[in-house]
This record gives structure tokens, sequence and C-alpha cells, in this order.
């Protein structure tokens, strides 16, 4: 098979894919959640044999350089959406698109394949206003990132915390700019076990982040990390069945104690359901169906 094609590895994971060998500037439909309140979600991610994703105090990895331009490319010309956590954005300065992808024989690359829109969970607004997912976007080699927030608390009333003013005009003062620089700022409630007080998380709900997305039409969700974003929507899926399918790329690398894994706190592990393994160059990449347990 040419470098050109999808893998077939891809066909039999996700399983659509005839038509990817003829890349057309669609998602393709065949990625359908089983659940009408969200979209279906592929959570993918690369780490090392001792389980990291990135190094000491979240440095960048480069664990898959061949795999990445035919999984992790394709897989994301197949999503309406490729979400990740803020600190990956921050670290990573990412750009989620598909330039990994071949130069295709007509057209320019970034009008033949589909971009993902870049989902960025975000409820303090840490992103950059220059980072390379809107200076992309302004100059059409990306979607414009979607970042999902939640309203600061209300700086008024008898809870409000000390500060609580300041906080909410410094989100607002983020927002405008992001805004500006070309981002849309899409908002979920935050949860608390007692709704008067201020939420003691920023991290946002994961169904409640999935709800809205399928609000604003994303069908499908290609979830790449980092390694808090894969507990929070691995625990998510223990009960409740919020991942699809689990695609893991493992590199012949030892890391060491002090990079960044994802297995602490992983309380409620999901059931897996093995699918395929392949070996891709110097990789093993698995496919696996998440199960409820
Ligand atoms: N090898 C691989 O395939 C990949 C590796 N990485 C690596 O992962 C590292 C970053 O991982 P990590 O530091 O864990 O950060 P993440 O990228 O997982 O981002 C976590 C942050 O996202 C925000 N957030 C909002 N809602 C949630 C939620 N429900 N669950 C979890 N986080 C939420 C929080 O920001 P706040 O605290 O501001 O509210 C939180 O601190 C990077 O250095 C990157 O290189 C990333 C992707 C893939
Ligand atoms: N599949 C894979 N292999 C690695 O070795 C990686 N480091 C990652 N990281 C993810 O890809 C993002 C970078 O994307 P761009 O190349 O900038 O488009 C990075 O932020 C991680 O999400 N993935």
């Amino acid at each position: 098979m040419s470098d050109s094609n999808p893998p077939t590895f891809l066909s039999t994971v996700l399983g659509t894919l005839e038509a990817l060998a003829e890349p057309g500037t669609e998602p393709l439909p065949g990625l359908v959640s089983p659940d009408p309140l969200r979209p279906y979600v592929t959570l993918t991610f690369a780490q090392s044999l001792d389980a990291k994703i990135a190094g000491t105090g979240g440095r960048q990895l480069i664990l898959t350089a061949y795999g990445r331009h035919r999984v992790e490319g394709r897989m994301r010309t197949m999503h309406d959406g490729i979400l990740i956590g803020v600190n990956t954005a921050v670290n990573d300065n990412p750009q989620l698109n598909v330039r990994h992808l071949p130069f295709p024989t007509q057209n320019t690359h970034f009008q033949h394949y589909h971009h993902p829109r870049p989902l960025i969970l975000d409820a303090q607004l840490r992103l950059s206003p220059t980072c390379k997912l809107l200076t992309n976007a302004a100059i059409g080699a990306g979607k414009a990132p979607w970042v999902i927030s939640s309203a600061p608390p209300p700086a008024d009333g008898f809870f409000a915390a000390e500060g609580a003013a300041e906080a909410v005009q410094e989100w607002e003062e983020r927002k405008a700019a992001l805004e500006e620089a070309g981002a849309r700022i899409v908002l979920v409630e935050r949860e608390t076990l007692h709704p008067e007080l201020p939420p003691t998380t920023t991290d946002l709900p994961v169904h409640a982040v999935l709800k809205a997305l399928k609000d604003e039409g994303i069908r499908s969700v290609m979830v790449e990390g980092g390694a808090r974003i894969i507990q929070s929507f691995l625990s998510a899926s223990g009960t409740s069945g919020l991942v699809d399918t689990l695609i893991v790329t493992v590199a012949p690398m030892i890391v060491g104690r002090d990079g960044v894994g994802y297995g602490e706190g992983l309380e409620k592990v999901p059931g897996l359901l093995h699918l395929k393994t392949e070996v891709m160059g110097k990789d093993v990449v698995m496919g696996m169906k998440v199960v409820k347990v």
C-alpha cells in the first residue's frame, strides 16, 4: 500500500473507509455516535513503554514520527473535531491540522483534506491569542479553534470569593482577546455539589462538554490528550460510556519516572475490547472498542 492511501488499520478499527482513498473536503459520515446527545469519541495518544506521554515537566516528546503521518494525520481528516487540554496547547503550541498527510497530486494541500476543528478545554482561558492554532487559521492552514470554557463564579452575592470581581474582569478580557484573534468561545456550565458555592475545580464536566459540542454540530471528536484529559475521558468512560474507540501507539522508548503519565487516579477503569494491533515502523498501534463495565 502506498503512503498516500489510508492505513487499513483505520478501516478495521473505525470502520468506514473506502471513501478515504478519494479524500474530500468533508469528514466522513461513518463515525456515528451511539448516543444522540454526544459526538462519536475516539481517544488517541502515543506513549512510551513505561506509559509516559510527555517528558519531565510536560516537555513534548516525539514518540511516533512514522505512525503519526499515516494514522494520526488520517484520523484528523476523519473527525469533525480534535480536542486537547489547555496545558497541551500551552506546552506544545500544536497545529492540529493535516499537514502531515502526503501532498496530493491536485489542488492545494490545505484545500484538499478536511481539517478538524481544534477544540481546547480551557475554563480559565489560558490559551494564547498568538498561538499557532490562531495564526494558522488566519492564513487558511487550519480551522479556527473553539475554546470550551465556563464563566467564572459571579463576583457578587454572599458566597463570592475574595478577588472574584478581578477574576471575572480578567476572564472577560482574555475572552475578548481570544475572540479578537479569531477563536470562538463555547460556554458550558460548571458543576458543583453545592450550587450556592463557587466550584472547587476548573475541570469542565466531560459529558457537558460533549453535549455542547454536539449541539454545535460536531458529530465526531478525536481526543488527543494530554494526561489529565486522558484521565478525565477514561474515568468518565468507566461508567457512562463517553469514549467509543481507543487507539494507542506504543513507541519503543523508556522515559523514566519524571515523565508525564496518565494512569494515576484512574479509579473507574473502562472495559476494552481488542479490535486490531499493527506494527507500523518501530511503533505498535492498538485499536480497542471501549465498553461499559
Ligand atoms: N504523547 C501524546 O500523544 C500526547 C502528549 N501530550 C502531552 O501532554 C502534556 C500535557 O498534559 P497535562 O499537563 O496533563 O494537560 P492537558 O493537556 O491534559 O490539560 C489539562 C488542563 O485542561 C483543563 N481542563 C478543562 N477541563 C478538563 C477536564 N475535564 N479534565 C482535565 N483537564 C481539563 C485544565 O486547565 P485549567 O487547570 O486551566 O482549568 C487542566 O489543567 C503536554 O506536555 C503534551 O506534550 C498531549 C497530547 C498527546
Ligand atoms: N501521535 C503522537 N505522537 C507523538 O509523538 C506526539 N508527541 C503526539 N502529540 C500530539 O500531537 C500534537 C502536536 O500536533 P501537531 O504536530 O502540532 O499538529 C501534540 O500537541 C499532541 O496532542 N502525538
